[in-house]
């Protein structure tokens, strides 16, 4: 990595709450109170009494004399704390520990919480002794913490400033903390520039006073084009989920360190062009159209994520030429359409769509007219892949013949018979279901012909995608009797959110169940869709990993110490000999490397050497035939 051009200033770092993800003492007291009966109220107190001092609600030799009081700590606990907080060192300074051991000279931790546990926790950054200023603590002759020693600057109110004070460091001074005492030092004219750290906690008058805020260490060190373990920040990354995704997804996101912005429903293709602009991941579910215009308009988007099965939705080879990897969630909805498809069977075999109504206007039409038991009848089901084989088993299971047709050679499950033609199904079928996929070619794939061909009194069920059937010769069927029912769970046009109402041929026609389109809205469907997705999406940002990608050549290249370079490109040849000759006379070692294509682009992931510098970086971006050339770590 390159060294930064300015020599570094001097950075002041706190302790607690930015080094390491929590306080401290409210630690120790954790530790300390352990079987202790009222543990949890008085750690809460302890807790309380950080945060009025951190954001400078109480003056800070308050808050730790109390807490001091209130603690009940012996020598004995200080070496599990030091372990506990070694575990908790911030993840993005953990990360960047190479920066530390570069710039240890450069560094001091300044904090009020006690040099007991911070030196051996910081000496693994390379932070020695005489760079930490801390608070000592004071024992009595069993080992009992009694207190803090009274002559360090720091146990005093405007310690941090004596402190700074003290230093006296010639030349640019940065403080980075979490508290308003941190602020204090760059208010008494002691530090150039204040920077709220929030990767832990954001105390709001803190941020209110800071010159800049950073979600991370990361964020420190681009801004200031200092060495760095990831090439972008993750606080940089912004993505921007539709169509309300269970809530898990947004919680992973953040947990990561993205910034996730929301919207309920779906957005149109104006809505979405206006919004796309500096997302880097975008999450949909089966409404939001995302087009060429959008990806045209998208100039910072590396990956969609479809939160549900079908793709159809997404312009899938302009994603691709974009270098955009699209992810869905294949299998975490299948089971839910399975058991809603069985369900409708049974439902429109009674013809509960007409009796259900009925008695909630007091009816009472007690008729075995037109209602029949699923046993022995066939069912035939159109599109044999994952949905529909998965109901094929139940369907057996509780006693329905099972015919499919599918255009792609499947394995037969069980003693499901296999058509030859569609038509074939259509004749012989008792209830058909659709269960295939939303590829263009598939609209209006049942047509009037199509309904010609099933037999009187058959019922049929879409629970696939709405542009699959021609809705008008499907309620003219209907209306003339010629189907006994359906039940149809997606449309060609769908409302964007609930309070858009819903218009359709189908309303009101007998024996007609209608949804709007839940075939996959079940808690545990949704839930295993929200992390299946962020986790494929996560695996790609950090590592490069295409697996189950939906558009992307699938490579998964394990982890090493190395750099990791993707390179996609269009599919033409040369691009990877041009690549390798790049890193050639650049002397640039290649630890490992993987290269695969398909129809439009080739994706190539590369571990380098250690060594490299900027102009080999220049050179890659500058290969003919680059889509997209990331530096990874
Ligand atoms: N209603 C819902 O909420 C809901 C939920 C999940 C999935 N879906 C939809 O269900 C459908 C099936 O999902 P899946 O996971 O089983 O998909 P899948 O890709 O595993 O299976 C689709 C099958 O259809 C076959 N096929 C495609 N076109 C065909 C045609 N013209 N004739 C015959 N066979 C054809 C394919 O070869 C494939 O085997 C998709 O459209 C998906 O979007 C709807
Ligand atoms: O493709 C799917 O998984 C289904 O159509 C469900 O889509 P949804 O997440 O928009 O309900």
């Amino acid at each position: 990595m390159p060294e930064p051009k300015q020599p570094l200033p001097y950075l002041i770092i706190d302790f607690d709450s930015t080094f390491t993800q929590v306080e401290g003492l409210d630690e120790l007291a954790e530790i300390a109170l352990q079987g202790h009966p009222q543990q949890e109220d008085i750690v809460g107190q302890i807790r309380a009494l950080t945060d009025r001092g951190m954001s400078g609600e109480i003056g800070f030799q308050e808050s730790l004399s109390q807490r001091l009081a209130l603690l009940g700590a012996h020598r004995r606990h200080l070496a599990p704390l030091v372990e506990r907080l070694k575990g908790k060192v911030s993840e993005s300074i953990r990360r960047n520990a190479d920066f530390f051991r570069q710039f240890a000279g450069r560094i001091y931790v300044v904090s009020s919480g006690f040099r007991e546990f911070i030196e051996p926790v910081v000496a693994d950054y390379s932070i020695d002794a005489e760079h930490v200023l801390a608070n000592t603590f004071t024992f009595d002759e069993q080992g009992n913490i009694t207190g803090c020693d009274p002559g360090n600057v720091l146990s005093q109110d405007g310690g941090k400033i004596r402190q700074l004070q003290q230093l006296d460091l010639e030349g640019d001074v940065y403080v980075l903390g979490d508290g308003y005492t941190d602020y204090q030092i760059r208010e008494a004219g002691l530090a150039n520039r204040f920077y709220a750290y929030t990767e832990n906690v954001a105390r709001p008058r803190v941020v209110a006073q800071a010159d800049s805020v950073l979600p991370s260490f990361d964020e420190f060190l681009y801004q200031l084009k200092l060495p760095m373990t990831l090439s972008y920040p993750k606080n940089r990354i912004k993505v921007l989920l539709l169509e309300n995704p269970d809530a898990r997804a947004a919680e992973l996101f953040r947990q990561e360190g993205y910034q996730v912005e929301e919207v309920r429903g779906g957005l149109d293709e104006e809505e979405l062009i206006a919004r796309i602009e500096g997302v880097s991941i975008l999450g949909i579910r089966s409404k939001t159209q995302v087009t060429p215009r959008v990806l045209e308009a998208a100039n910072r988007l590396i990956a969609i994520g479809a939160f549900c099965i079908g793709t159809n939705q997404i312009a899938l080879p302009e994603a691709m030429s974009r270098g955009v990897a699209v992810f869905n969630a294949p299998f975490s909805n299948t089971r839910s359409v399975v058991e809603l498809t069985l369900g409708e069977i049974i439902v429109l075999a009674r013809r509960i769509p007409e009796k259900n109504p009925k008695m909630h206007q007091g009816e009472w039409d007690k008729s075995a007219s037109g209602s029949f038991e699923i046993r022995g009848k066939k069912l035939g089901i159109v599109g044999y892949g994952n949905i529909g084989a998965q109901l094929s088993v139940v369907a057996e299971a509780v006693g329905l013949q099972v015919l499919y047709y599918d255009v792609a050679e499947k394995l037969q499950l069980g003693n499901a018979v296999k058509c030859r033609s569609l038509d074939e199904l259509l004749q012989q079928a008792d209830i058909v279901t659709l269960h295939i996929d939303g590829r263009p070619e598939n609209t209006g794939f049942i047509g009037a012909r199509e309904l010609a061909q099933m037999k009187p009194g058959a019922l049929l069920i879409n629970n696939a995608r709405g542009h699959v059937v021609d809705v008008p010769a499907l309620a003219d069927a209907l209306r003339r009797g010629h189907l006994g029912g359906a039940a149809v769970d997606v449309f060609p046009y769908e409302p964007k959110t609930n309070d858009e109402g819903f218009e359709s041929e189908l309303r009101g026609l007998p024996n007609v169940l209608l949804t709007p389109h839940i075939g996959g809205s079940t808690a545990e469907a949704q839930r295993n869709i929200a992390e299946f997705v962020p986790e494929r999406i996560m695996a790609y940002v950090n590592t490069g990993n295409t697996q189950q990608s939906v558009n992307f050549p699938n490579i998964q290249l394990p982890s090493q110490q190395a750099h990791r370079l993707i390179h996609i490109h269009t599919n033409v040849p040369g691009v990877l000999a041009n690549i390798n000759n790049v890193l050639a006379a650049h002397h640039v070692n290649i630890l490992g490397q993987y290269l695969k294509t398909n129809e439009l682009i080739g994706y190539v992931i590369t571990d380098i050497d250690k060594e490299y510098d900027q102009e080999v970086i220049k050179a890659l971006r500058g290969v003919e035939h680059t889509i997209r050339f990331r530096v990874l770590y």
